[in-house]
């Protein structure tokens, strides 16, 4: 099992944000997490990162345990997360931003010019770009690039540290329907390429159940159900508690 999470519990003042949840993300799956505002979805992952402390219980990546670890030693072991909002150099190009994360990955933060690279970097970063379809904007300042293709930048950051499970926490938030079909075809492919276990948190419905082999619901920090896209349609907990809402009734 690539990644697994045992009775995780966070609590902030009186709200328990995940509470006692056990989940498995198995290798090489593709899962979506989904759920109502406030369901726990972001401190999940923020959990599984190391970004908050955990108050009980673990989290387990290819067998060992990292509930302890640092946030930069989770990424040094594979764990990888693109975050919402971009966390890029904004005034230096895609590649640049690249190869930045390239040189950081391989260890010599010494030799950040891009004007001198480290032998090879260059060549990395440039294969990153293209994982995501960024290639053809290498050469684009960060700042002026679209609101998609901040978001495949934000991808492409993460995946220049090699993880093995990536979490992505709402690919599509912000973008057209347009937009939002074309990134999520992105990240599929990546998925299928790469070889990678992916979760993602996504509120399109119409995404979730197309793209998602199996789904994971959180409500109130609990996991209220997990299955296939036809298992989470029928559930009744879910549909009363999600599904049937007015934003995502049929
Ligand atoms: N840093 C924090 N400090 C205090 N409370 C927090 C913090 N982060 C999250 N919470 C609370 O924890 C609960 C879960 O929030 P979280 O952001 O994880 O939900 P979510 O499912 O990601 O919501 P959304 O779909 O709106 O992004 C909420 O009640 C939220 O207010």
């Amino acid at each position: 099992m690539s990644l697994e999470v045992r009775n995780l519990t966070k609590a902030f003042g009186g709200v328990k944000a995940i509470d006692d949840v056990s989940l498995v993300f198995p290798t090489g799956s593709l899962t979506a997490i989904i759920g109502p505002n406030g369901a726990g979805k972001s401190t999940f992952f923020n959990l599984i990162t190391g970004a908050f402390p955990v108050d009980h219980g673990q989290v387990i990546f290819e067998g060992r345990d990292v509930t302890h670890l640092s946030r930069a030693a989770r990424v040094r072991e594979g764990i990888g997360r693109a975050f919402q909002v971009a966390s890029c150099f904004p005034t230096m190009t895609v590649l640049e931003n690249l190869m930045a994360a390239v040189t950081s990955h391989i260890g010599r933060w010494g030799n950040l010019s891009h004007r001198a690279p480290l032998p090879g970097v260059r060549e990395r970063a440039m294969e990153v770009a293209e994982m995501v379809g960024l290639e053809r904007v290498a050469d684009v300042e960060a700042s002026i690039l679209s609101h998609g293709d901040q978001k495949l930048l934000d991808i492409a950051l993460a995946l220049a540290l090699e993880p093995r499970v990536l979490l992505l926490d709402e690919p599509t938030a912000g973008m057209g329907p347009e937009e939002r079909w074309r990134m999520i075809e992105r990240v599929r492919a990546l998925w299928e390429r790469q070889k990678l276990t992916l979760v993602f948190i996504e509120h399109d419905m119409d995404i979730v159940f197309s793209v998602a082999a199996s789904i994971r619901v959180l409500c109130y920090g609990r996991v209220l159900a997990e299955g296939t896209p036809d298992e989470i349609r029928s559930n009744q907990a879910v549909i009363d508690a999600y599904l049937g809402t007015e934003e995502h009734a049929a």
